[in-house]
Parts: C-alpha cells; sequence; structure tokens
C-alpha cells in the first residue's frame, strides 16, 4: 500500500484548489457580463431582456417562485426570444439599465438580493425560485442574466471543511481506508464464491464477479466498467442484491442524467425509493419517484398543500399593496406561515424518507437538508470517475455509511476543470471539454504527470500534488491497487475490430465482444442498408498524410468580442471533405442519419463541419469528443484535425480523450487523419496508426475526387 495521506493536508489543498477553480469560473463569467452591453449579452444567450413578472407562487422548501414573461408591449407572439438560461443556471433577476447605467447597474444587482435559480425555462417564460426570502421584486421592465455559478464551490467548500476540521477519533474506518490509513479488510475466496440467488439470469462472468465482489467488501469497491460493459446493469443487480440483504442505500452520481438512469431502470422492480432533486431537472420518466412530487401527492401532502395556497395568496396581496405598512405587516405573516410550512414539509419529507429503502440524487444533491439526520448503509456512486473527489465527499460524509462502492472508468476523460495549477499555466484555462489551444497548452503540460496514472492500478503515483482532476477512483486505484477493483470485461457495443485496438492498448487485452456484437456491420442494420466498401468495413482509416492537408489556425476575427477562452481552434477544411464525402456514402447506401455521428475535438473543426453538414444531412448528429462521452451510435467518423510539419499534436495526445472517440461506434468507425503527424504524438498514438495500418481499410484520399463545392 502506498504512503498513507495526512487528511486535514489533503483537505486543504483540495480547498485551495477549488478556490483557483471558482475563481476562473467567476473571471470567465464576470468578464463577460462586465464587458457588455445587454443587448450583446442577450445575443450570447446570457440574458433575456424586456420581461415582466406573470406570477409569483411558493414552491419547495417554501421558496418564492417568481414567473417572468415577455412584456406584452415589446412582444405580440408572447414567446420570448431565444436564450440560453436553463433549468439550474443562477441568475439575478432586476430592472432592466438604460444603456448608460448598464455597468453600474449591474455592480449592483447581486447585492439588491434579487438572485434566484432557473428552476423552469420554455417558450413563454422564465421561473426563478429566489435565493432570498421577501424580495421585494422591482416593478416595471426587468431582465434576467446570469451570473456565475457558486452553489456547488460552496457546498464543495463545506464539505472539505468539514473533512479537514475533523479529529481523527471521529475518522470512521472508511474514511481510514480512502486515506490509506488503514487497509481494506481482505475478502475470502469463499465469499467470493458464495451462491447468488440473481434477479437478472443474463449477467455474465465479470459482472457477477464484480457484484459478488461489491457485495463482499466491507469499506470500498470499485468497480471498472470500460466502454459499453453494462456497468449500469450490474449496478442495478448489485442494488436489488444489498437490498434483499437489508441494506439502506443512497445511490449518486455526478448529473441527474446519471442518476435518472439509475431510477428508471429500477423502477420496474418495485423498490421503495425516492429521488431527490428539483422536478425540472428530472426526466419526466422519474417524475413519479420525485421527493417533491410526491410531498405533493402522498396522503400526507394535504396538510403541506393548504399552507401553499394561504402563501401564495399573501404574496399577491403584497404586490397590490403600496402602502409601506401593510407590506410589512404581510410580510410578517409570511414569515409565520414559511416557519409552519417548512415544518409541515420536513414531517412529510422525514415520513417519505424513513420509508425509502433507496435514496437517489447527485452528488451535489446529498448535501441537502433533507438528509441531515438519515443514515445509511451504503453508499453507491455511479459514473465516480466524471466526479471531483470533493463531490464524491458529499455523500460520505452526509450519509455515514460505512461502506462506498464506486462504479467508473478511469481511463475515459475525467470531469472538466476550468482552472489548472500545472506549473506555468495561466489561472483561466480549461482542460478537457473546451477544444482550445490554450487548453491544449495545458494539456501539454500536464500529460506526463497524467502518463503516471496508472492503467491498471500497479504503478504507484506520486502522491504530491494533489490535483483537482484526480479523482478519488484514480486515488484509490493508486492507494491500493488492484485488489480494491473488479473490471466488466464483456462489451456489448463495438464490433470485434473496432474494439481490439481500445482493449489492448488500455484494458490489458481483456475486453471481449458479445457474440451478439462482435460481427455487427452496418449492412446488417434492422432496415433496408445496401452492401458497399463502407457498410462492410467496420474499421476505415483515412490516411491524409503526404501534408496535402494541412490544419490551419482558425483565424478569428471576431476575437474581441469573444471570451479569450473560445479564441483560437484548429480546422482542417480539406479533412472536412472526406468527411462530407464519406457521410454522403453512408447515407447513399441507406443508414439513417439519425444512426451517423462525427466527432472531433476541435471546436474549429466541428463548427466549419457543422456549417458544411448540418442542413444537408439533417438528422445527423455532430459533437466534440468531450460531449459524446457516455454515448453511442451505429457510425462514427472521427476528424483528428492535426496535420503539419513539426508534428504537433496538441491535445490529442490525452489518450482518454481518444479512447472515448474510439470507443463510441457500434458497427462502423471511420477515423480521418495525418499518420505522419499523429504518430509522432506518443507512443499510444504511434500504437494506434500502426493498428490502424494493419486492420482498418486503408484508403488514401486524392485532393483532386474531393468537389470542394459538395
Ligand atoms: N449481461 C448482459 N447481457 C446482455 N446485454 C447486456 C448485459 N449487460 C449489459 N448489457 C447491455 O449492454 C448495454 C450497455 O449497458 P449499460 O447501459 O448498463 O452500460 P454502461 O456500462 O452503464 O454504459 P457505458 O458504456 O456508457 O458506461 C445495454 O444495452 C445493456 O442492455
Amino acid at each position: 500500500m502506498a504512503k498513507p495521506t495526512d487528511i486535514p493536508s489533503f483537505a486543504s489543498s483540495q480547498l485551495s484548489l477549488l478556490d483557483n477553480e471558482l475563481q476562473a469560473e467567476l473571471q470567465e463569467t464576470q468578464l463577460l457580463t462586465s464587458l457588455h452591453a445587454p443587448t450583446t449579452l442577450a445575443r450570447a444567450g446570457l440574458a433575456v431582456l424586456n420581461l415582466t413578472v406573470l406570477s409569483q407562487r411558493t414552491g419547495f422548501g417554501g421558496k418564492t417562485l417568481l414567473e417572468l414573461g415577455p412584456d406584452p408591449a415589446v412582444s405580440s407572439s408572447g414567446e420570448l426570444p431565444e436564450h440560453g438560461l436553463r433549468v439550474g443556471d443562477i441568475c439575478a433577476v432586476a430592472e432592466q439599465p438604460k444603456g448608460a447605467e448598464r455597468k453600474k447597474e449591474r455592480e449592483g444587482m447581486e447585492k439588491r438580493g434579487a438572485e434566484g435559480v432557473v428552476t423552469k425555462s420554455g417558450k413563454g417564460s422564465v421561473t426563478v425560485a429566489l435565493d432570498k426570502e421577501d424580495v421585494d421584486v422591482p416593478g416595471g421592465k426587468l431582465w434576467l442574466v446570469k451570473l456565475a455559478n457558486d452553489v456547488t464551490y460552496k457546498r464543495l467548500n463545506q464539505t472539505m471543511t468539514k473533512l479537514q476540521k475533523m479529529q481523527p477519533a471521529e475518522h470512521s474506518t472508511l474514511t481510514q481506508v480512502l486515506f490509506g490509513q488503514t487497509s481494506p479488510t481482505p475478502i475470502s475466496e469463499d465469499e467470493l464464491k458464495s451462491d447468488v440467488q440473481w434477479t437478472d439470469p443474463s449477467l455474465n462472468d465479470s459482472q457477477k464477479d464484480a457484484i459478488r465482489f461489491a457485495l463482499a467488501s466491507r469499506e470500498v469497491a470499485l468497480i471498472h466498467g470500460p466502454p459499453g460493459t453494462g456497468k449500469t446493469h450490474t449496478l442495478i443487480e448489485l442494488i436489488l442484491q444489498l437490498l434483499k440483504r437489508k441494506q439502506r442505500l443512497l445511490v449518486c452520481g455526478p448529473s441527474n442524467v446519471s442518476v435518472d438512469n439509475i431510477v428508471e431502470r429500477l423502477a420496474p422492480h418495485k423498490v421503495s425509493m425516492v429521488r431527490l432533486g428539483h422536478p425540472a431537472r428530472l426526466l419526466p420518466s422519474v417524475l413519479s419517484h420525485s421527493m417533491e412530487v410526491l410531498t405533493r401527492t402522498s396522503d400526507a401532502a394535504a396538510i403541506v398543500t393548504d399552507i401553499r395556497s394561504e402563501m401564495d395568496s399573501k404574496q399577491a396581496s403584497i404586490r397590490k399593496t403600496r402602502n409601506g405598512r401593510e407590506r410589512k405587516a404581510i410580510y410578517g405573516e409570511l414569515k409565520e406561515l414559511r416557519k409552519e410550512y417548512r415544518q409541515r414539509e420536513g414531517r412529510v419529507v422525514g415520513d417519505l424518507l424513513r420509508e425509502s429503502n433507496v435514496v437517489l440524487s447527485t452528488l451535489h444533491g446529498a448535501g441537502g437538508y433533507q438528509l441531515r439526520d438519515q443514515r445509511f448503509d451504503v453508499v453507491i456512486v455511479d459514473e465516480a470517475s466524471q466526479a471531483l473527489e470533493a463531490q464524491c465527499w458529499i455523500p460520505v460524509l452526509s450519509s455515514s455509511a460505512p461502506r462506498l462502492i464506486l462504479a467508473g472508468d478511469h481511463l475515459q476523460l475525467p470531469p472538466t476543470i476550468k482552472s489548472s495549477n500545472a506549473k506555468g499555466a495561466k489561472s483561466t484555462t480549461k482542460t478537457n471539454t473546451n477544444s482550445d489551444e490554450t487548453a491544449e497548452k495545458v494539456s501539454k503540460l500536464t500529460l506526463k504527470e497524467k502518463e503516471e496514472i496508472p492503467d491498471g492500478g500497479k504503478k504507484k503515483v506520486k502522491q504530491d500534488p494533489v490535483r483537482l482532476e484526480t479523482t478519488l477512483f484514480d486515488r484509490l486505484l493508486s492507494l491500493h491497487g488492484e485488489t480494491i477493483k473488479r473490471m466488466l470485461t464483456t462489451q456489448y457495443r463495438m464490433h470485434e475490430r473496432i474494439m481490439q485496438f481500445p482493449s489492448r492498448a488500455l484494458y490489458e487485452g481483456k475486453l471481449i465482444a458479445a457474440d451478439a456484437v462482435k460481427e455487427r456491420l452496418l449492412k446488417d442494420l434492422p432496415y433496408d442498408v445496401d452492401e458497399t466498401d463502407n457498410t462492410s468495413e467496420p474499421l476505415v482509416f483515412w490516411d491524409t498524410q503526404g501534408g496535402d492537408f494541412p490544419e490551419k489556425t482558425e483565424d478569428d476575427e471576431d476575437k474581441q468580442s469573444k471570451s479569450s477562452l473560445l479564441a483560437e481552434s484548429k480546422v482542417n477544411d480539406l479533412e472536412a471533405l472526406i468527411v462530407r464525402d464519406h457521410v454522403a456514402s453512408l447515407i447513399d447506401a441507406g443508414v439513417k442519419a439519425e444512426d451517423i455521428a462525427v466527432v472531433t475535438p476541435y471546436n474549429g473543426q466541428l463548427a466549419l463541419l457543422s456549417q458544411m453538414l448540418k442542413d444537408r444531412f439533417p438528422g445527423l448528429e455532430l459533437g466534440s469528443v468531450d460531449g459524446f462521452q457516455g454515448r453511442e451510435k451505429e457510425a462514427v467518423i472521427v476528424s483528428l484535425v492535426r496535420s503539419n510539419p513539426e508534428h504537433e499534436v496538441g491535445f490529442l495526445g490525452e489518450k482518454r480523450r481518444l479512447n472515448v472517440a474510439m470507443t463510441r461506434p457500434k458497427r462502423h468507425l471511420c477515423v480521418i487523419g495525418d499518420s505522419e503527424t499523429i504518430s509522432k504524438g506518443s507512443k499510444f498514438l504511434k500504437a494506434w496508426m500502426a493498428f490502424l495500418e494493419e486492420n482498418a481499410d486503408l484508403r488514401y484520399p486524392n485532393l483532386s475526387d474531393l468537389s470542394q463545392d459538395g
């Protein structure tokens, strides 16, 4: 076992990294909002102008919900203009500034307290749950502007501060194991062979082994699920088995979608469960399990509803009265009602929670007041390698559970980080999701360290310095090695030949393609597809070597008006023509556009390809590699972009990014790139190019065959 980590110093360094991250986020948003006029912000999707209050009522937790719609004097259609405000966004509501006072106005906005969270965002209105009680909503024409989201950081901060201040005597055995101060309790061979009554007879052996292992673990277990290996499938069975063993579970994921996915798949098994989280952010199919919906619809809910309507009518009377004294009196009454409301609601919530053996929420949501006095036996985190370590500590500390089970794949991309503590890197640069040049610089700086993260947990990582993007999953693997992990090995997504390289290069050659998928080709799709060179070939490589397909740095004339973070990216317009022709050939053969995706690591290339292909092939999906993580398609075309005499590969050097790119397709992967440039990038890239040359259907594009006007 590696050297134990000192808990308070670990927490302190997390706190300072989180602070850097918050600063980076604040800087980015403030930069945008302070530099630009409201109309520019509105055009950029960061603000909505010319609004009026449509309604005001009381929501969950006694919060005031303000519904804002277009001012009829300005909009005749009753519809809002296109805007980028989404549920969960933090925003301010204020009187709309006139041009000249805009800056002053916005600076004062936060202090005036009309801040809130968007809870609904539709064509005709946006609803905001106000943060503070008794806010005097300004009259007249209003506007909404997006603010930096520091709510997440506040909770991460509280969690890490709690960890930092804990006395050694307060550290549970789980906490000690998570920092290597104690070894995990060994599991005997007998336990691993125990007879389990499986609910799902179709589970494969690696899934069964992982479940037996997790059931036997006393403190922590990692379930490593490479692409398409049925990680969630396995977790569902594990949850059912734990319930049979009378365990109470808190199940979390980093995103709402990751949690909803589990709720949906647990629902047919009729387990007593409740999903915490704002209904506006949940999938419709999950609503019947939502805590908030249950507090309205369960038998006990009537007493809450009564008081809610009383509060609503009081709210309405405030808006009507202009008399200061009267207003004050109503505020007083509202305050009392709100208290009563919270108590009643609290009782209903408490009852619903007590009846539930499985509680599901996002990692962030597990830190809410509802779980304050709840005890759990096991915390399960899905997509754990997509979560910051500090996020995982939210449920661990709030639940006081003695056991933790993490499922994820540390060989795909970690969570997005905006700050970087890499030496020499600027403080506000994005790594990962943003395909820009600055990110590349950071990537290059940190690559060496990233390479040190062991693939199988065999090598030990240097413990310092702690990096924000080192996930708990990563850290536990380097701390305890293979002994705490089981890997799922049968994958149900990719044709065998598509799987081969990632399996060999990243998963120790252990992946097996399930019979149902290993030979599936586009021509076998359940609808009419012609047999062509492309539809009967799982792996195609268009090699642009020779220098005829050079990359370009996007010449951004509009740099000043954009965030500097969006400024530079790479494009390769000739490569884009190959993408276009390849898509066209698949579609001509009968493959549906909806079954095809084009992915590229570079935003510049993505913009170019979108422009070129969106109208011509409606239904075709285009995305950045990072944005496509967790998804799959029948056919995927990857445009690698980089082609230069210096053999610079930028952040293609991050093998986790390429792993994501090459493991999305089911039946057809087409890679387009310059093998000469790319193979010089890293050992991994060299091996990949060599593999493609050997195993793919190789094509050499001819410039004269590519018609420029399509
Ligand atoms: N034992 C099994 N037998 C047959 N099909 C399976 C089995 N396990 C998983 N699958 C199928 O494999 C696919 C992927 O499963 P699931 O959605 O659980 O994957 P995941 O590992 O969570 O996804 P990702 O690859 O994105 O991590 C699903 O279509 C699922 O039905």
